[in-house]
């Protein structure tokens, strides 16, 4: 009953990342131990079963059977991964049973080798930054780095001014990344044969052990960008530059070595019990949270090796300043800082995320980490070199800088899809859902989400069912048994429209949702960005409608403006959506 050991992985104590795991899929988990171990485990199982069903927070599975795709499914957007990992499981034993886990990838045995860090077999891996491998190599680029003085001594920081930009560098495959082999394997198994761009910058630039801020639009890969490197360094896969690199034994086998924090509400649920049985080495949490845990001492975290703050934008907001001071405190140590004697502290890899990077996100990053890169589609860029005049995306116009309305802004390349088709109308209030109606009709929109501000509003409209089609509620009143089943509704087809808030304006992943509505409008372009890239994800068509009334135009407008997009006005004739061409003239002129 080896596999049956309910040793912890993985622990999620993140509402997003539980959001994606719905309660069938727990309960198929539970069946599946249950027909594959026999009765005698069905109290082993039924206490896995349990435990996830706690709200999803949990979810502490399985040192032999699921580790891997477990750390995967941390995660928002490794759902799918996680789905069909299940099916393999039930088909073939452990440990060379196929799917992806710990003993599969020798947990407790040999290694794979990764194609790259250094190794023999490192020639297939493509050079970093562009240019030749030369002169990359002469600049210190694409080798493993251990620590702030290597980085210093390999040239970085010598380079501050110097702006790196990079030859497109879209990988092919996943074996050009420098990822272990047996991580390429499971991913093509499970359909992820091709890198999305942001993976083929940021993973090598990661596995290379450099701080850095992950920026890329919506729906873009940005979770397994990060996800990736950080599962081939830890666990059976942690080879020996990452061991040099975290200088050693990293403050206790399989501690806790990464902490991944997004923000997103804070679970009721309690995983105190849960961590004080098991020994997570991924926890993923909100901020609140993880630092409540670390304060009671129940989340040891001095030994973790990687930090990531997903979504830091939205982290760096007041609201989260005390726990993530917190955790900046105790999450590992700050790379170049010097140890404290008095506490054994591993040096950490600090990893930033968002589709949205406004300056304070490039300050933080200078002072927390340690000689940081910008890590976007194509390029890296040692942070040094951007300066808030020249903003690297959707951050708000520094003060004193007036934005030129006749250049187009990077926001719309950086922080939206690209084929993303922005429009707007002008409805009175009463005539909002309508006039959503006629657009869901006009363009025969199947997967629609549309957003509002007002919870009370919202439900108004979902009880109303005043679109005339199967519409559902998701919001933070809810349970979170009720916010999975929406969910999974949502994602099966069963409710066409998905009415919410904030709540849903970032992570959410529903790769079939072709239009957003913004029945109220965001309060601002970074809220819009994030609400529209819902839809158009991963290269897919998208298409986002803003109703507003007559006076809330010039709001449109000037999002429209600090985007860099055309939002064109449109109307709904006769079941068909009219685009004012001159107006899209005019505003196409002006980019
Ligand atoms: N290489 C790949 N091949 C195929 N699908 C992928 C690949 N990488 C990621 N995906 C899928 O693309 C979708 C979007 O990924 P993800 O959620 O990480 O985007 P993101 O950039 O973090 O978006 P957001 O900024 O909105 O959070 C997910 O469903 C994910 O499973």
């Amino acid at each position: 009953m080896l596999h049956c050991r309910f040793s912890a992985y993985c622990v999620v104590a993140d509402e997003s990342a539980g959001r994606q795991v719905p309660i069938a899929f727990l309960e198929r988990v539970k069946d599946d131990l249950v027909s594959k171990y026999g009765a005698s485990d069905k109290a082993g199982t039924n206490a896995a079963a349990s435990s996830l069903n706690k709200e999803f927070g949990f979810l502490l599975l399985v040192g032999e059977s699921f580790p891997i795709r477990r750390a995967l499914a941390t995660h928002k957007n490794a759902s799918s991964l996680l789905h069909t990992s299940i099916h393999c499981m039930s088909q073939v034993e452990p440990p060379n049973h196929g799917s992806l886990t710990l003993s599969s990838v020798g947990f407790q045995g040999e290694v794979d080798k990764p194609i790259n860090k250094g190794g023999k077999s490192s020639s297939k891996v493509k050079p970093l930054l562009g240019s030749s491998p030369g002169s990359l190599k002469s600049k210190g680029i694409g080798k493993p780095i251990a620590s702030s003085e290597k980085k210093k001594a390999f040239g970085i920081v010598e380079r501050k001014k110097q702006q790196i930009e990079a030859a497109p560098f879209a990988a092919k495959s996943f074996s050009e990344l420098g990822l272990p082999l047996v991580l390429i394997e499971r991913l093509e198994k499970e359909g992820f044969s091709v890198p999305t761009e942001v993976q083929s910058t940021a993973v090598p630039t990661i596995l290379q052990n450099h701080d850095v801020i992950i920026q890329s639009y919506t729906g873009s890969g940005k979770t397994l960008a990060y996800l990736l490197p950080i599962l081939s360094s830890i666990g059976p896969l942690m080879n020996k530059v990452s061991k040099s690199a975290s200088g050693g034994d990293s403050g206790g086998k399989m501690g806790i070595e990464a902490v991944v924090v997004a923000p997103s509400r804070e679970l009721g649920m309690q995983i105190e019990e849960a961590l004080k049985k098991n020994k997570p080495a991924i926890v993923v949490g909100t901020p609140g949270r993880i630092a409540e845990l670390s304060a009671a001492g129940k989340l040891r975290t001095h030994g973790c090796r990687y930090l990531v703050l997903d979504e830091v934008d939205e982290l760096l907001s007041f609201n989260f300043w005390e726990d993530m001071h917190r955790i900046l405190e105790h999450v590992g140590r700050r790379s170049g800082a010097d140890p404290d004697p008095n506490v054994k502290r591993t040096e950490r890899q600090l990893i930033m995320v968002s589709a949205t990077v406004p300056f304070s996100v490039v300050r933080a990053a200078r002072s927390w980490g340690c000689d940081p890169l910008l890590v976007q589609a194509k390029k890296v860029i040692p942070l040094d070199t951007v300066s808030p005049s020249a903003p690297i995306n959707l951050s708000r116009p520094s003060v004193g800088s007036t934005p030129d309305p006749t250049k187009p802004s990077q926001a719309s390349v950086e922080s939206l899809p690209p084929a993303l088709k922005h429009y707007y109308c002008v409805a009175r209030l009463q005539h909002k859902v309508d006039t959503m109606r006629k657009c869901i009709h006009a363009l025969d929109a199947k997967v629609v989400i549309a957003f509002m501000n007002n919870t009370k509003q919202l439900k108004d409209v979902v009880f109303k069912e005043a679109c005339g089609m199967k519409a559902a509620e998701l919001h933070g009143d809810l349970g979170k048994l009720a916010r999975s089943s929406t969910l999974k509704k949502f994602k099966n087809g069963e409710v066409r429209v998905l009415v919410t808030n904030e709540l849903s304006a970032r992570g959410l992943d529903v790769a079939e949702c072709d239009l957003v509505v913004n029945l109220d409008l965001p309060t601002d372009s970074t809220h819009y960005a994030h609400r529209a890239g819902r839809t158009g994800r991963l290269g897919r068509d998208g298409t986002v409608l803003t109703i507003c009334e007559e006076s809330e135009v010039f709001i449109v407008k000037k999002m429209e403006k600090q985007l860099g997009v055309t939002v064109a006005f449109c109307d709904f004739v006769e079941g068909k959506m009219l685009v004012n061409q001159e107006e899209k003239a005019l505003s196409t002129s002006r980019k």
